[in-house]
């Protein structure tokens, strides 16, 4: 059955404005993919550190909700892909979970304010709970949000341009990549205001209509081709070319042609996980190795949490270096450096950036005291006589804690001036020049001290404390500053981000290029997947996987990343690079359809779908 010729929708490509060859929409599409990225990395950025010192939570539970929370962000993208293509359509999509998006960092911000349950103002929430539920929710409304945005943005642009502006095309991806850093990078309180520049667009773009859910078109056109396979198992009937091709009897050919397309890519899709599950591990592992370094800079302090910046930063530059001077010097050498080699030089330059954190962290532990286990405790004990005293403890003797410095009960003596130490400081922060002022009544004095980084100390205060002006207090160093400095992580993040320049860019790209057109949100979603998958491998490795020393753990993700870029390089070898409307045009010519019949395909679909639901005495109207 045919529609007749009147009541075909032909979709005509807009003509739109440009500027040095590229749409002039684009620049909206760019800007708002930089805004979005601004207030996702800014807040994620220290996501890690707000479980770990607000909600209290060990590292191992930080890193895993961290890795969860990214996880469910980049599985939303199915989500969102589906909105777009059947419902929707990218715009609305993307402007209607930006409000989502809005809403779940409010939310996030309002679960910060520990003010809100401090009723007795002791500066500690007073209901944790609050806090926990009121976080989750809103990071599940940015993942939402997010999921909303990051799959029909970048297939968005690619939509704005033309058959001749094809060179344009592929720097796009390079820009949007650069956007998505700068806006990492620049985080800062300007995203309200230029959030709007995305609906400011909206009568330069090129939209795309919905086409019909060709999610469920896909998988129903699958879930027939295994049915029939089945059905028709045994040897007598004849084997076919490909198994979707058992789909034949009752789909499309264009449709089948399709889906084989994005199946393809999906099987290659399939080691890639690993390169992000060392990737993401900037945000979890490596910021909570930084709390253990020294950020003193000289001109300025880093904190640990902004030592993420780096990644941003050395995109910028290395984005522009590598598409202007390292590819074409490639190039110029004869070498076919194509996208799936890049891809697994990648995943290589990030198993280096593994061994790099792994050297970092045994220099770093050289330097750590010795903590207690959850089986043992440890005792600091301060002679404050001038001679030499013995301190035996029975190991039955009870020890009793008082909140105005420690006592211990010993056999033999007790001792007013004793600490225990069982972590290192508080996100390593204090590095820096303290006063302290000191009351007793009327009578007061002041001492000031520099303090290092991640280093505890004891004060011992003297009765005769205020008679010499504070110089009595005698300073006890418990624990010793970071003496590792952040500058060592530099080597991991330059090796990670230009893995990541050669495995990201190049994968955003491939899976725009490798994708029917109708398709290209969905693959999007299915790139962005490699990255929830690789999330949810870091979360099981940190709660089932617990090695006893961190730079064990790094060499084994480094290990398997080396693993797992061989079996890519070997399926790679094997993928032959296709231009889908040359396919979607042969098969067309196949059907014998005209190329101006060109969206026909899509109708044909519905009116498949129509025919089955009319089986079922379905009514529907057409327009
Ligand atoms: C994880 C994403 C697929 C890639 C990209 N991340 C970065 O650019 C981080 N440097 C993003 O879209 O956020």
């Amino acid at each position: 059955m045919r529609y007749p010729p009147t009541l075909l929708i032909i979709a005509t490509k807009k003509l739109t404005a440009e500027c040095c060859g590229y749409p002039i929409s684009i620049f909206f599409i760019v800007v708002n993919e930089f805004c979005e990225r601004f207030s996702y990395y800014g807040m994620r950025a220290v996501l890690v550190l707000y479980f770990r010192y607000f909600l209290l939570w060990d590292d191992d539970l930080a890193t895993s909700i961290y890795h969860a929370f990214v996880a469910l962000c980049y599985l939303t993208p199915i989500l969102g892909a589906i909105i777009a293509d059947s419902w929707l359509g990218k715009f609305k999509t993307i402007i209607y979970l930006s409000i989502v998006y809005a809403i779940g960092q409010v939310t996030m911000a309002i679960s910060t304010i520990h003010d809100i349950t401090d009723a007795n103002r002791d500066g500690t929430p007073d209901n944790f709970t609050f806090h926990i539920a009121l976080s989750m929710l809103g990071l599940i409304l940015i993942a939402l949000g997010t999921g909303g945005i990051k799959p029909c943005v970048a297939a968005f642009g690619g939509d704005q341009f033309q058959e001749h502006q094809s060179r344009q095309l592929n720097t796009f991806f390079s820009v949007f990549y650069l956007c998505i850093n700068a806006g990492s990078l620049l985080s800062t309180l300007i995203t309200p205001v230029l959030r709007v520049v995305f609906i400011a667009g909206s009568g330069m773009y090129v939209k795309t209509d919905p086409e019909g859910n060709i999610m469920w078109s896909v998988c129903k056109c699958i879930g027939f081709a295994i049915k029939n396979r089945f059905r028709h198992r045994s040897s007598s009937y004849p084997k076919r070319e490909h198994w979707m091709d058992w789909a034949n009897e009752k789909y499309d050919k264009l449709l089948i042609a399709q889906i084989k397309m994005v199946l393809k890519v999906l099987f290659l899709y399939i080691p890639l996980p690993m390169f992000w599950t060392l990737f993401d591990q900037k945000g979890s592992r490596w910021t909570l190795q930084a709390t253990t370094m020294s950020g003193d800079f000289g001109a300025f302090i880093l904190q640990p949490d902004q030592m993420q910046t780096v990644n941003p930063i050395l995109i910028l530059t290395l984005v522009p270096i590598m598409d202007r001077l390292i590819f074409p010097l490639i190039q110029k050498c004869g070498l076919n450096f194509s996208p799936l080699k890049r891809m697994t030089v990648g995943m290589l330059f990030a198993a280096m950036a593994f061994v790099s954190a792994a050297l970092v962290q045994i220099e770093i532990d050289k330097t750590l005291p010795n903590f207690p286990s959850s089986s043992e405790s440890q005792l600091k004990v301060v002679n404050t006589y001038s001679t030499t005293l013995n301190v035996t403890i029975s190991p039955n003797e009870h020890l009793l804690i008082e909140s105005f410095g420690v006592q211990l009960h010993t056999s033999k003596h007790t001792y007013s001036t004793i600490s225990y130490v069982k972590s290192k400081p508080r996100e390593g922060k204090n590095a820096i020049r303290r006063d302290f002022v000191l009351r007793h009544g009327e009578q007061w004095c002041e001492f000031s001290r520099k303090f290092g980084f991640g280093a505890s100390y004891t004060f011992l205060i003297p009765s005769t404390v205020f008679s010499d002006d504070c110089e009595s207090i005698t300073e006890v160093e418990d624990m010793k500053p970071n003496s590792v400095h952040m500058a060592l992580q530099i080597p991991q993040y330059f090796l990670i981000t230009t893995g990541e320049v050669m495995f990201s860019v190049t994968g955003l790209q491939f899976s725009y290029s490798q994708a029917p057109k109708n398709m290209k949100s969905v693959l999007q979603a299915g790139w962005l997947c490699t990255n929830a998958v690789g999330n949810i491998i870091v979360l099981i490795v940190a709660e089932l996987g617990k090695l006893p020393k961190q730079w064990a753990e790094y060499l084994l993700f480094a290990s398997l990343l080396v693993a797992v870029s061989i079996i890519f390089s070997i399926m790679a070898y094997f993928y032959t690079y296709i231009d889908p409307a040359e396919i979607e045009a042969q098969v067309r010519k196949e059907q014998g359809l005209e190329p101006e019949e060109m969206e026909k395909e899509t109708l044909e679909m519905e009116e498949k779908d129509e025919d089955q639901k009319n089986e079922q005495g379905v009514k529907q109207t057409k327009i």
